[in-house]
Formats: structure tokens, C-alpha cells, sequence
């Protein structure tokens, strides 16, 4: 018998927001262990093929560092992209990519594709992934040269937050709003009730 002091779970996540979206759902993890995994895209690989495999490969790569453990381990990952057709968008680093980002969605639906995995202590792999509808309204430049400068855009898929400011171009949303800003929480929330995290 395992008993729940031996229990743990692992956010295999560097983002804040992972961290913050799990605690709206009450479950705080034992440890946070980001993954460093080459994040660049297969030659023609479509998003949700993409995302899917960027969250399995997050949740593996951490599993593999924490074997040999007597503890019941869970570790739970998540990867988020922007996706306009099939095209993948950057997680923005500098201006230029973020304008180009922005100019893209201007006026424009696009999809917004959040995986999850779950690793289980006894080796099964759950995985989720939920698809949101983002319809921006037009962006003046003005919009844009102001949205560039608050740098909300720094480090995100697709070059905006919608946790932020951004969530002000929102002209239509269909889907998750949490998978928006990172981990899909009804998506989240079923995946350890299956693994037998949470009850
Ligand atoms: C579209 C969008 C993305 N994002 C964020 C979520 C993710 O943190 C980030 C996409 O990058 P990810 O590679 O999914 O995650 P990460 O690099 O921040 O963290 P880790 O790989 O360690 O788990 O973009 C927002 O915060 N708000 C948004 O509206």
C-alpha cells in the first residue's frame, strides 16, 4: 500500500502559469523540474501532432532524470502553440517576431493548441490535448506599437498573453481559455483523475 505521504507529483514546467492554473484546481506540486528538450518543430509536422509530442517528450525526458524512486511519482506537462493554418507559430523572443505574429492574427481567426501528459508511477502516459478558436479583431499599428512595448508578448506562443492586455483583441473565443494561457484545466483535472492522482 502507498500511503498519500509518499505520494508526488512533478510540474515538468518553467511557466509560472502552469504553476498558477494548477492551484486554481487546488493541486500544488511536490517539485517543479523544468524539461530541456529541442523544442524545433519535424520538417512539415502539423500542430497538434506537434504539441502533442512536445508535452510527451517534456513529461519522458523528467521521468527518465527521477527513475529509481521508491516514491509513487506523477509528473504532469504541458505545451501550448499558436497555429495559423498549418503553420506553427514562434514562441516570440524579440520585437521583429512578435510584430511579424501579430500582423499575422490581425483581424484573423486562429487556433490555439494546449497538450498535456501525465506519466504514471506505473508507466502509462496520459495525454490530452484541447483546441481553442482565437478570432483577434484588426490591429492598428498604433495597437501593435503599444502591445510591443508592454513585452507581455516575451516568451509566448504566438507573440501575445491573453492574460494580459491582449485579451483586449479578442473579438471571438471558442474553446479553453485556460489552454489559452497554458494547461487546460477540465483537461488537466480529468487526466489525473484517470492516472489516480486525484479522486
Ligand atoms: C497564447 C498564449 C501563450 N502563453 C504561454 C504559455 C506557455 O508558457 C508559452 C508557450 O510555451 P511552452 O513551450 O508551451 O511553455 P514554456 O516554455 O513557457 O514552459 P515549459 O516548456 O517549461 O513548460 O506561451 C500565454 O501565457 N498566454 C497566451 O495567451
Amino acid at each position: 500500500m502507498t500511503g498519500p505521504e509518499t505520494r508526488q507529483l512533478i510540474l515538468a514546467s518553467a511557466s509560472p502559469r502552469r504553476r498558477d492554473l494548477l492551484a486554481r484546481i487546488g493541486v500544488t506540486p511536490t517539485a517543479i523540474i523544468p524539461a530541456d528538450i529541442d523544442e524545433t518543430p519535424h520538417k512539415g509536422e502539423l500542430p497538434a501532432r506537434y504539441v502533442a509530442r512536445m508535452a510527451l517528450e517534456k513529461a519522458q525526458a523528467v521521468a527518465a532524470q527521477s527513475q529509481g524512486s521508491d516514491a509513487q511519482r506523477w509528473i504532469l506537462s504541458g505545451d501550448t502553440v499558436v497555429a495559423a493554418g498549418r503553420r506553427i507559430l514562434p514562441k516570440t523572443e524579440d520585437e521583429t517576431a512578435a510584430r511579424d505574429c501579430l500582423k499575422l492574427l490581425s483581424g484573423r481567426r486562429h487556433r490555439v493548441l494546449s497538450a498535456i501528459c501525465v506519466h504514471c508511477p506505473d508507466g502509462r502516459q496520459l495525454q490530452r490535448t484541447s483546441e481553442t478558436i482565437v478570432r483577434f479583431k484588426r490591429l492598428t499599428t498604433g495597437e501593435i506599437d503599444a502591445y510591443i512595448a508592454s513585452d507581455e508578448w516575451r516568451g509566448k506562443a504566438g507573440g501575445y498573453a491573453i492574460q494580459g492586455c491582449a485579451e483586449a483583441f479578442v473579438a471571438w473565443l471558442g474553446g479553453s481559455h485556460s489552454g489559452v494561457i497554458g494547461l487546460p484545466l477540465l483537461e488537466t483535472r480529468n487526466a489525473l483523475i484517470s492516472s489516480g492522482y486525484l479522486s
